[in-house]
């Protein structure tokens, strides 16, 4: 039986969206950039990342040392002198980031026990201890966001950074990165994740393992508010070469999902997490190709029952303060159009499709 979810101990005033959501970035997402930072200057010192990646990829050739030109798992061979991939710098700041995540983690929490233990151990009893804990280390609490109404972007459609088109997610050419939103259990069961999983089972893996073996949904769960982002690794002939960025803005799915506000509250640093990788990748480009296209489908939208209007507010708060230049197309699905409703009253479209035919 689902747990009573207890409420969020920290709630929020000011009626300044903006500014709110200025200051959940600055309180939250400083740790991911500051691991960034440290990841960066860490990267050539460790060389666990890379074993990592190639435990990861069937291609062993995939990553093996940071020093090495390779080609990453899918890319055609051309293409792969062409761009002269050097191995993992920005796989291995990632990694390094999830290594010093969890490092300090550790110090706050018994070690999680990893291979073995998964999903399945965690009952509901477990996911309601587990739901009081993360609801301290969550985002900074909930938001007002019934006022979001009155917060408009500046600029012009064409202008804003964050544009939204009709179309299919996953139809996107190489290089783009797609974003989804995540839980933190290692579950891609539903809606579009569950697309996700089927079309890139090797970026599932690594989700996976970040969810269950890195961390341990219970005793040391993945931080929500932050963001995994999996370069290019499918090996499955014919595979596009897209980056999958996973923002963790809820710690659960379904009934125990977090509330709306916890979630919108999440999206804003797992959002600016996700920009600090890859504004980092824009300027160091040490994996492969450029990034062309970041893509994301409506989340929050489906399964985590948030409305598009108060995600794409919140993204577009972020944007508004990101250094970076890169733009983020939101895809959704192209509705069925509606007919008239012809039906006179009191009588159902059923029915007067009845009678006409
Ligand atoms: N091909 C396509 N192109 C473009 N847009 C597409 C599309 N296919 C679907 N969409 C739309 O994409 C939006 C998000 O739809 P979703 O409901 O899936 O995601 P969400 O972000 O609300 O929630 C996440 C949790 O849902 C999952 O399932 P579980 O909880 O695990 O069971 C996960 O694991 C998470 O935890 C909806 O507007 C869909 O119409």
């Amino acid at each position: 039986m689902p747990s009573k979810r207890p409420q969020s101990p920290r709630t929020h005033s000011s009626t300044h969206i903006p500014t709110l959501v200025n200051n959940m970035l600055n309180s939250h997402a400083q740790v991911p950039q500051k691991r960034e930072r440290d990841a960066a200057s860490d990267a050539e010192q460790s060389g666990a990342p890379a074993q990592k990646a190639t435990k990861l990829g069937e291609n062993p050739d995939a990553a093996t040392n940071s020093k090495s030109t390779k080609q990453t798992p899918n890319m055609p061979k051309g293409r792969a002198r062409e761009d002269s991939v050097t191995v993992s710098p920005s796989l291995l700041s990632l990694e390094r980031f999830l290594h010093l995540e969890k490092t300090s983690e550790d110090k706050a929490s018994p070690k999680a026990g990893a291979k073995g233990k998964g999903k399945a151990e965690a009952t509901d009893d477990d996911q309601h201890d587990n739901r009081t804990d993360i609801a301290t280390k969550s985002g900074p609490g909930p938001v007002p966001w019934e006022n979001l109404s009155s917060y408009k972007t500046t600029g012009s459609e064409d202008s804003s950074r964050l544009q939204e088109r009709i179309g299919d997610l996953f139809a996107a050419p190489d290089d783009t990165v797609l974003v989804h939103a995540c839980n933190t259990q290692g579950s891609w069961g539903a809606g579009i994740a569950k697309e996700f999983r089927k079309r890139y089972p090797e970026a599932f893996r690594l989700y996976e393992e970040h969810c269950l073996l890195t961390h341990h949904p219970r005793k040391n769960p993945v931080s929500t508010g932050t963001c995994l982002v999996i370069p290019p690794i499918e090996t499955k002939r014919g595979a596009r070469r897209h980056w999958i960025a996973c923002l963790f803005t809820s710690a659960k799915y379904g009934g125990n999902k977090d509330s709306k506000d916890t979630i919108l509250a999440n999206t804003a640093p797992a959002f600016k997490h996700l920009l600090v990788q890859l504004n980092n990748h824009a300027r160091v480009r040490s994996i492969g190709p450029a990034i062309q296209e970041v893509r994301m489908c409506q989340i929050n939208s489906g399964l985590f029952s948030v409305k598009w209007d108060h995600t794409k507010a919140v993204l577009e708060a972020v944007l508004a303060s990101d250094t970076g230049h890169l733009k983020v197309h939101v895809y959704s699905l192209p509705t069925a159009p509606s007919k008239p409703n012809t039906a006179r009253k009191g009588q159902t479209t059923l029915q007067s499709f009845i009678r006409r035919h």
